[in-house]
């Protein structure tokens, strides 16, 4: 599931990582990538031991775990800490697929289910940069507002459209979901905003209870932990 997530970050703290981002010291993005995806990617990152990183990747973490329908698509168990990459001058990145097996600072393993691109500057300030994910539907081509966030299986081809004009700036990171299909995970996301929305238009609340023990009963029959 291709998902819009919109108002991750508020205008005041897309301020603050954007001020800390502008005087940031960045890598070549090639360092925390396999031989497949080098031949590929063309961009900056901050390196992945930069307390600036470590400080604005808890920033980010926070503002997702007040986010309800983030949580409601992705079901997260375990998140890698976010990165953050820059590219201008036509850097880009090539189709890839992302790494299915990663590391946590201590060492535990996550499993990738979900990748998601956080926008931290607007579609206005640069030309380009469209992340461009392939599935069986067909190419979607995705650029977001500063703050909003785009979730997609992690086992889709992707890639980012090189940006002529200006810089693009964002956050990624991988996520291992409690439920590791997507399609099982997709049909628990329809059944909890429908049940919200019945909830909000005031229906029958004995069906409403009902419906909300099934999403309960199919999230503990599918959930690994
Ligand atoms: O910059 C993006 O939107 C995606 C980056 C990406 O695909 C990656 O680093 O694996
Ligand atoms: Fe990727």
């Amino acid at each position: 599931m291709l998902l819009h997530i919109p108002g991750i970050l508020d205008a005041q703290q897309l301020a603050q990582l954007r001020q800390a981002l502008d005087a940031a010291d960045w890598t070549d993005g090639r360092e925390t990538v396999g031989a497949q995806g080098a031949r590929v990617k063309r961009n900056l990152q901050l390196p992945d031991a930069s307390p600036l990183r470590q400080q604005l990747a808890k920033v980010v973490l926070a503002a997702l775990a007040k986010h309800p329908l983030y949580h409601a698509a992705v079901l997260p168990a375990r998140t890698l800490p976010p990165r953050f990459n820059r590219y201008e001058g036509g850097g880009h990145y090539g189709f890839h697929v992302d790494g299915s097996v990663m590391a946590l600072p201590d060492g535990a393993q996550v499993r990738s289910d979900v990748s998601c691109t956080l926008f931290l500057n607007g579609p206005d300030e640069y030309d380009g940069g469209e992340l461009i994910v392939s599935d069986t539907y067909g190419e979607h081509e995705v650029k977001l507002p500063a703050g909003d966030a785009i979730v997609y299986p992690s086992s889709s081809l992707h890639r980012v459209a090189p940006v002529t004009r200006g810089a693009r700036l964002a956050s990624f990171f991988w996520v291992q979901s409690l439920v590791r299909d997507d399609g099982r995970r997709r049909l628990l996301f329809e059944l909890d905003t429908s049940i919200q929305r019945l909830t909000t238009s005031g229906a029958d609340a004995d069906a409403v209870l009902r419906l909300t023990g099934v999403y309960h009963n199919l999230l503990r029959a599918w959930a690994e932990t």
